[in-house]
């Protein structure tokens, strides 16, 4: 299994963000990352078409957490693909998920 190893690591003292700094980092992204209501996850919804497209972005989603140690939850079906990043060991939406939703949107860029 590979640690966190992303800006430093995830643990249960990493700090999370409020709703506030957590929109204001918003901007920084895709413009299709959204917040959840408690501030504490952002997710982005890729339209695809057909199946197997929905499968290859859950593949670089899965590749690329597994680079850094730091995993959305992903669920895909015909036609999307939606990814959500929280920091679970710290129990809320951190630096880490913008820099990781970051990487990603590079890579769909
Ligand atoms: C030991 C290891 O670094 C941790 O358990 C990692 C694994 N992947 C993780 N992914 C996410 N999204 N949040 C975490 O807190 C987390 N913790």
């Amino acid at each position: 299994m590979t640690t966190c190893n992303i800006g430093g690591g995830c643990s249960p003292d990493t700090p999370t963000m409020s709703r506030h700094d957590a929109q204001a980092q918003l901007k920084t992204l895709h413009a299709d990352w959204q917040l959840s209501e408690d501030g504490s996850t952002i997710t982005r919804r890729i339209a695809v078409k057909g199946f197997a497209k929905a499968v290859y972005h859950a593949n670089l989603a899965a590749w690329m957490a597994d680079r850094h140690g730091h995993h959305p939850d992903v669920a895909f079906g015909w036609g999307y693909c939606a990814l959500s990043y929280t920091t679970h060991e710290a129990g809320g939406l951190t630096e880490i998920d913008i820099a990781c939703a970051k990487e990603f949107d590079g890579l769909l860029a």
